[in-house]
């Protein structure tokens, strides 16, 4: 006999409850008016273990309503080891629990990925030839992301978005057209999964190749500031762990990607959409009040940058940062090409110039630089001050350097665009961190107060 599943009544009740406790449920602050089950697609039927793949509406009470992905297996009991990933029990007649977590559940996705089978409005599509699913267990890595994403075998990753919309996925579009080129400083694309819903079709989840070896650009920047922060009487270039030859190296790899990316997709001239920019820093004004005082000198920044004239577009990574960099025994290896999570599908599709990416990389090396000054001991602050800045600037010239030297142009040659392009990005961290990291709130406040003034 199968085990008995709960019905959409029961598992909605206890999803308002559950919803907002998770990562990367985004309306944390609205009150949640209704959760709706409007895709229950079952995966697995078995008398010890059932699953099915879920798409709820939430509705919030300011009228707001967003589309999450909720994969659920049950069983009698939740096992120990995945007792993190369990509902409240509710009055569900049976122990629930989020579905990524179990192993046997994550091989039915990759069997049905390999074959490309369709399950209810699910399009599970494989790519490239036919692989097996590998053999290894499976892990959940993501607990502070956006989205979640399953190791498999230490060979295969799966990454289900969890705040879908409709249309293709960027990092979707983006990895097939790298594939297309040839070019090795992306992990490839194994498979993904579409939703088939009308207006609201669009990917759902994606399967590559798992980097092995591979260490955070931003753990590795980490260890080189940590060790000027705590030597405080060396300069950046004296360090052991000097990180601006890796600087260099992520620079080259930035421009090969975006050479790829326009090779396949083409590029044009065009202005660049300051006014987006103008309205990003109203909304963060209302938001952030303490950036209220910058507002002026900000959009002197913008109507610099508008009056600098077209410029080559195409498409680009679109929320490029250290934490997106793998750095592999052999070579760097960028990932998560899907663009500003707060923007929409289309909004992240539009082409922009690289030197939005470039700006992402910029503001990670500040980021890096001046993070730990936050846990220093006071004392010698301004010494460490003066390092980080030093830190900052070694490896943000290193990163252009590395850059121009591919492209065949320097970025540093479009100052007022590459300046907006900064700014706006600080002011997208505010937000970000005002939502999700408010102790990190300073390190964009004080990086607008920069920009501005430069
Ligand atoms: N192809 C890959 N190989 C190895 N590790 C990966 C790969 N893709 C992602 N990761 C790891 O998974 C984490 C989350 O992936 P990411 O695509 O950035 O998810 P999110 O969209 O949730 O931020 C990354 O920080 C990285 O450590
Ligand atoms: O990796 P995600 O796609 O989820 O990106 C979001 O989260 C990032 C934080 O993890 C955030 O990045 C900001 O913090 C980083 C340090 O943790 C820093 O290196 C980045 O420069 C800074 O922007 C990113 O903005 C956000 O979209």
């Amino acid at each position: 006999m199968t085990l008995a599943t709960p019905t959409d009544t029961e598992l909605e009740t206890v999803l308002a409850q559950w919803l907002p406790t998770q990562r990367w449920f985004s309306a944390k602050n609205g009150a949640i008016a209704r959760v709706r089950i409007a895709v229950r697609e079952p995966l697995l039927a078995a008398d010890d273990l059932a699953a099915d793949h879920l798409i709820v509406v939430v509705e919030l009470d300011d009228g707001g309503a967003t589309r999450y992905q909720v994969p659920l297996a049950y069983r009698a009991q939740v096992p120990e080891a995945l007792a993190p990933w369990a509902l409240p029990p509710g009055t569900l007649p049976v122990a629930c629990y989020d579905a990524l977590s179990d192993h046997d559940v994550v091989v039915r996705y990759l069997q049905a990925l390999e074959q490309s089978q369709s399950i209810g409005a699910l399009r599970f599509r494989r790519s490239g030839s036919a692989h097996t699913v590998p053999t290894g267990r499976s892990r959940v890595i993501g607990a502070e992301q956006s989205n979640t994403s399953v190791v498999v075998g230490e060979s295969l990753i799966l990454k289900l978005f969890r705040h879908i919309q409709p249309g293709i996925n960027p990092d979707l579009e983006l990895h097939m057209a790298l594939d297309a080129a040839g070019c090795d400083s992306v992990a490839h694309l194994r498979g993904w999964i579409e939703l088939e819903a009308g207006s609201e079709s669009g990917t759902v989840a994606i399967a590559h190749q798992f980097v092995p070896n591979g260490v955070d650009g931003w753990d590795m920047a980490m260890t080189s500031v940590r060790d000027l922060v705590a030597e405080a009487d060396l300069h950046a270039s004296e360090l052991g762990s000097d990180f601006a030859g890796e600087s260099h190296r992520l620079g080259e790899t930035v421009a090969h990607v975006h050479a790829d990316l326009a090779r396949v997709l083409g590029s044009e001239p065009r202005e660049v959409a300051i006014d987006a920019m103008r309205s990003r820093l109203d909304d963060a004004v209302r938001t952030i009040p303490e950036i209220a005082d910058q507002r002026r000198a900000a959009e002197a920044v913008f109507d610099l940058a508008a009056a600098a004239g077209p410029t080559a577009v195409q498409r680009i990574h679109g929320d490029l940062h250290l934490g997106q960099a793998l750095r592999t025994p052999s070579r760097w290896v960028l990932i998560d090409f899907e663009g500003e999570p707060v923007k929409t599908i289309a909004q992240r599709r539009q082409p922009d110039s690289p030197l939005r990416d470039i700006a992402g990389m910029l503001r990670s090396f500040d980021y890096a630089g001046r993070h730990p000054l936050a846990d220093a001991a006071a004392g010698s602050q301004s010494q460490r001050e003066f390092r980080a800045t030093e830190w900052t600037a070694r490896n943000s010239d290193a990163f252009c350097d590395g850059y121009a030297e591919v492209a065949d142009e320097d970025p540093r040659d479009q100052p007022a665009l590459l300046q907006a392009y900064q700014l706006d990005k600080a002011i997208y961290e505010a937000v970000y961190e005002a939502r999700h990291r408010p102790s990190w709130l300073p390190l964009p406040i004080r990086a607008i107060t920069r920009l501005v003034t430069l």
